[in-house]
């Protein structure tokens, strides 16, 4: 699937590349710069696709626009597995081949990570979420999109009338974010009833034992297995009997025909694109709200840009959870009185602001400052 729809706002630039002597393929699709250069995270997958890459950008677009970043969006995506014995060449090749496209802000995504941002550092110096010892802000490690979607997940309980503590929480994907969601939303008190992985999806009515899933994610054990509880299929995780659920995996898990089997009365978009606008709109009708990606799980882009702009670890967490709550509150707000979807009502925020920006023209080139210098004192 490789098609593109084009807008009002882009996508602005599409690169398709390919490196025959390893060999890979990859894209690079900058939505639109109108506010800053497109920050946007390195998606390493076997099945990664162009369309894919287009939408995850536009996503960006919005996300920083929402979050009130002066930057714009865009993502790439590389086809391999991550553990392709060649990664290191095929990161660096890739650096090397957007080396000149500097409107464009690499950072981790799905299947990246931090050491390969060390790479492209190496070879371009361009990149944002580097290691610690580098100077950066790991923010993977130290669960910035999960600490963000508790942060958001506070004010939009308070939406539904769901006390956060108490709440019953289901997580898909127990990577780094699903993990580090389940961690902070279980310190405020929620109770982890159900996590699923490759492996299944692992049930308590009670509770999971949320350390030993914690323990074997860091140590690429078998997480389903160590939380303890019921071993059920991949695929029960959306209709186990819950109060929120965070899909934390890939695109379009949650589509019209499975839509019906979640009981959550809140869906938490952890992963960017979990669910197809169809699902979205029925389950708004049957009464679940459904917190967009580019809000819910801004955690992580905003840590990225703070180190991007040298700020601190404090400072990050800070921003993260002030932006996550001022920005459910308003959106969820927005959407209760228009009564569109909270998806729409976060659009609308954004895309006016994409389009201000839009409508300022950009600073001259240096190039033509000089020039426009040179005429100035030549009379
Ligand atoms: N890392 C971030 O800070 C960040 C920020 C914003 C959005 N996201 C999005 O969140 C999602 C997860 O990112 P991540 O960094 O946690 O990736 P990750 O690779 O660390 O974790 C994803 C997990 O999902 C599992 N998984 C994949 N398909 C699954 C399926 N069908 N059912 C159950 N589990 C499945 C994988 O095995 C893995 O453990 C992606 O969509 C990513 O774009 C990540």
């Amino acid at each position: 699937m490789n098609e593109i729809r084009y807008d009002n706002l882009g996508p602005t630039k599409i690169l398709q590349l390919y490196d025959p002597r390893i060999p890979f393929h990859a894209f690079v699709v900058i939505d639109n710069t109108a506010r800053g250069p497109a920050l946007g995270g390195v998606r390493i997958t076997p099945e990664v696709n162009l369309s894919e890459v287009a939408r995850l950008a536009r996503t960006m677009t919005y996300k920083s626009a929402a979050a009130g970043l002066h930057l714009g969006g865009g993502k790439s995506g590389i086809i391999a597995a991550a553990d392709n014995p060649d990664i290191e060449s095929i990161v660096r090749s890739f650096a090397r081949m957007i080396a000149r496209l500097d409107d464009y802000i690499p950072a981790p995504d799905m299947g990246s990570n931090e050491t390969m941002m060390a790479w492209i550092k190496d070879e371009i110096g361009r990149v944002a979420g580097l290691p610690e010892e580098l100077g950066g802000l790991p923010l993977d490690k130290l669960g910035a999109t999960g600490f963000g979607l508790a942060a958001c997940a506070e004010i939009a309980c308070r939406h539904i009338d769901l006390p956060l503590a108490g709440a019953r929480v289901a997580i898909q994907g127990f990577g780094n974010v699903g993990s580090a969601a389940a961690r902070f939303l279980v310190e405020r008190g929620a109770i982890l009833v159900a996590l699923s992985d490759r492996q299944g999806t692992a049930f308590a009515a009670g509770g999971l034992n949320l350390n030993a899933a914690l323990e074997a994610h860091r140590r690429n054990e078998n997480m389903v297995a160590a939380a303890g509880g019921e071993l059920l299929p991949q695929e029960a995780i959306f209709g186990i009997d819950c109060d929120i659920l965070v899909p934390a995996a890939t695109a379009d898990v949650i589509r019209a025909d499975n839509q019906a089997q979640v009981r959550a009365r809140m869906i938490l978009e952890g992963a960017n694109i979990p669910a197809t606008i169809e699902a979205e709109q029925l389950l708004a009708a049957r009464g679940v709200l459904v917190v967009p990606d580019f809000i819910a799980n801004a955690g992580g882009l905003i840590m990225a840009a703070a180190e991007y702009y040298g700020k601190t670890e404090d400072e990050a967490f800070e921003e993260i959870r002030d932006n996550l709550h001022h920005n459910t509150a308003e959106i969820l707000d927005l959407s209760r009185k228009k009564q569109v979807l909270p998806r729409r009502a976060a659009e609308e925020i954004a895309l006016r602001r994409v389009l201000d920006a839009m409508r300022t023209p950009p600073p001259p080139h240096p190039a033509r400052l000089i020039e426009q210098a040179r005429d100035r004192l030549l009379g």
